[in-house]
């Protein structure tokens, strides 16, 4: 796509063009498209050219990726869908039917998408299965395992590929999941390396300069604890030109890191950006973005590689914003800080040491002193809603998240929190703009927003960025925008019925452009609760898949509006025993991932169970509890014991009585809560 007047520096080889054939775009990760068929001066005629309903899914994390006229992209559950991208019309599917392969690991996951490489796509169950498909026709090339058996990891992450080979991580560290990521020869198979995040036990790290450098920042006998943690779940960038792999490395597990390496610790490598050979997957350099994590602070989200002018010179960086708050600018060769600025409200720490690389913390951070409050939170001020990158108009498109957390030892239970491992999470809506989301437009250069647009919402979409001068973003209340790269001026926007939190994508038929996005609210909402309810009911609003171009004239169906009012049921004759609310409230921990903790969920990814009028049935709630309904994603918790079930039910029904009005809810911090680390079955986070 030729510009007359070109940007600064040429653009071959950042980004995308007529293809769009990795998660991030091109192998840069920067979420951007060359094309420039749509501007701001046509943008008004953009319409929806075709949509495709997905009845199946509910959660869609992933960008499709466009392969020589045909659209590719995964479900929720690592199905892979192929679709003629002028029409919208279902080529093929595949569906790995985890679900009935590995009943014990299935559970409500994310997938964050797929991988391409000659006339292959790599797609990854949740139990770790990497499945490559012939593109033509969607049959199964070869599978390999990439996670082993006994241990808690499960995969929600895109793939990456990297000049025939392919590697992909895994989660699970917020319950003390021990990391790696490992790469499979691309066109056989064949397992090539792996690489752990963090150390093992010393007879394991002996010989291995990278483990034993990360266990002399450990103390006590973690890997006999369960801890650990460092998921490399989202963001992995291979840089063709230095034969590397750039991970983005997870939190610490458990959070609290007294109970993970007593005493102190940096507790390498969590939260840290590694450099890997990609031949060899031999620790290269890092960079640590919170050393002795204590917040789930997670370097995960995309990590962006660019070329940018500082001082007059070109220099060839990384570009990240991990969820603590900040944004850094590395150095790629050497994994050194060269800026650090804030892109939303920060507390555990005034800036960064630019000598050191390190921190500047407040102090208590690490709730030494009781219950503190820290911002960002949890979730973090950009989480794995991919930023992109225009090297044209010289801005990162960052889709941010303002909200705080309150971190609490105790062993109690909260109807509003979680309690994991001994520490209460609670999500803390107070300063001025808590609660909420912005797009912000980030000048790496000058180290400042150039613009933001302030959205209601706090869990809103990726970030697409085009050389035609616009940048695309789904926001959590149905609205596809679309924006003036330089201003942030809103030029456009199509109501998608439902959120959006995948980020869109970009490519050409026969010389036009196209830009796609899937429509699927979800993610880790039910975790928050409250803060990301925006009124989607389960199963009320349709997921799609809206492909759009100028001139396009399709149109959804009616949609189906949010409602934030819990329709609650209860059976007034059912009489509820105090003890069993009070167990309930504890084990409800394990359904909490998709029907919300304390049973209020937003909708998504579960129903919410105050409104069913089935699980008010007790013989329906047992047979559903034990049975699972695998298929769309409830596992079986067949390990309850029919106390344990009985338990949770009045818990439920508590739950219910408290939104009626009936009942008054309970102290916020009653009960006991069990470990979940010890709890049977896939209990997720
Ligand atoms: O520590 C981990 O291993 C891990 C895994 C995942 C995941 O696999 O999706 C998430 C997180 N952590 C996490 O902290 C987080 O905020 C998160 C959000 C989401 C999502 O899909 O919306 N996944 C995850
Ligand atoms: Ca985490």
């Amino acid at each position: 796509a030729g510009c007359a007047k070109g940007p600064a520096q040429p653009e071959a080889g950042i980004g995308a063009d007529t293809n769009w054939e990795a998660p991030g775009g091109g192998a840069d990760e920067a979420g951007y498209s060359r094309l420039t068929g749509i501007t701001p001066d046509n943008i008004g005629k953009l319409g929806l050219a075709w949509s495709m309903d997905l009845p199946d899914e509910v959660t869609l994390e992933s960008t499709p990726l466009a392969v020589n006229g045909i659209l590719y992209f995964s479900g929720g559950y690592a199905e892979v869908y192929a679709v003629d991208a002028a029409t919208g019309r279902q080529l093929w599917k595949f569906d790995p039917r985890t679900w009935e392969r590995r009943p014990d690991k299935f559970h409500f996951g994310a997938n964050r998408g797929i991988a391409y490489e000659k006339g292959r796509i790599f797609t990854v169950e949740m139990d770790g299965r990497i499945d490559a498909l012939d593109a033509r026709t969607g049959k199964v090339l070869w599978t390999a395992d990439s996670i082993p058996d006994g241990v808690r990891n499960n995969s929600t992450g895109a793939p990456r590929t990297m000049n025939g080979k392919v590697i992909i991580g895994n989660g699970g560290a917020d319950l003390g999941a021990r990391g790696f990521v490992t790469a499979f020869d691309s066109a056989t198979g064949k397992f090539l390396w792996r690489f752990y995040t963090v150390p093992g036990s010393p007879e394991q790290n002996r010989g291995d300069p990278a483990m034993e450098a990360a266990a002399r920042t450990w103390r006590g006998e973690w890997w006999k604890t369960g801890a650990g943690g460092g998921t490399v779940w989202n963001g992995m960038t291979f840089d063709a030109e230095a034969n590397r792999v750039y991970i983005g490395v997870g939190n610490a597990g458990p959070y609290d890191p007294e109970k993970r390496s007593p005493g102190g610790g940096d507790n390498l490598y969590n939260s840290s950006i590694v450099a890997l050979d990609a031949d060899t997957g031999k620790y290269v350099w890092h960079y640590q973005e919170n050393p002795r994590d204590s917040w789930d602070y997670k370097a995960t989200p995309n990590i962006v590689m660019a070329t940018i002018t500082l001082d007059g010179q070109p220099r060839k960086v990384l570009l990240h914003a991990p969820t603590n708050g900040f944004f850094y600018v590395l150095d790629r060769a050497t994994g050194k800080v060269i800026s650090a600025g804030k892109t939303t409200e920060i507390s555990w720490a005034r800036g960064i040491d630019l000598k050191t690389g390190r921190p500047i913390e407040a102090p208590n951070i690490r709730y030494e002193k009781g219950p503190t409050e820290i911002w960002p939170g949890t979730i973090g001020g950009h989480n794995w809603q991919a930023m992109a990158y225009s090297p044209r108009a010289g801005l990162v498109y960052i889709p941010i998240q303002q909200i705080g957390a309150r971190f609490h030892r105790t062993k109690a239970q909260s109807d509003v929190a979680f309690n994991i491992m001994g520490l209460m999470v609670e999500p803390v809506v107070k300063r001025p703009g808590d609660g909420k989301g912005k797009l912000v437009a980030w000048d790496p250069v000058a180290q400042r927003p150039a613009w933001s647009v302030q959205y209601d919402t706090l869990w809103n979409g990726g970030a697409l960025a085009t050389a035609g001068g616009l940048v695309f973003q789904g926001d959590a209340s149905g609205w596809f925008n679309a924006y003036q790269a330089k201003t942030g001026e809103r030029l456009w926007r199509f109501n998608a019925g439902l959120g959006i939190i995948a980020a869109p994508m970009s490519f050409s038929l026969k010389g036009e452009q196209y830009v796609s996005v899937l429509v699927g609210y979800g993610g880790t909402t039910a975790a928050l609760g409250d803060v990301m309810n925006v009124g989607w009911k389960y199963g009320a609003q349709m997921r799609r898949l809206l492909t759009f171009r100028i001139g396009g004239a399709a149109r959804l169906p009616a949609l189906v509006p949010a409602d934030k009012v819990v329709h609650a049921v209860d059976d007034p004759a059912i009489v509820l025993n105090e003890a069993d609310v009070a167990a309930g409230r504890g084990l409800s921990i394990a359904c909490a991932s998709c029907h919300g903790v304390g049973f209020a969920s937003p909708g998504s990814p579960g129903p919410d169970l105050r409104e069913s009028a089935f699980a008010l049935d007790f013989a329906a709630f047992s047979h559903v509890l034990k049975e699972g309904r695998m298929e769309n994603g409830m596992p079986r918790f067949d390990w309850l014991s029919p106390d344990q079930t009985r338990q949770l039910y009045a818990y439920l029904r508590a739950r219910s009585r408290e939104v009626l009005g009936r009942r008054k809810p309970a102290a916020p911090a009653a009960g006991e809560a069990p470990d979940m680390q010890k709890m049977k079955g896939p209990v997720t986070y």
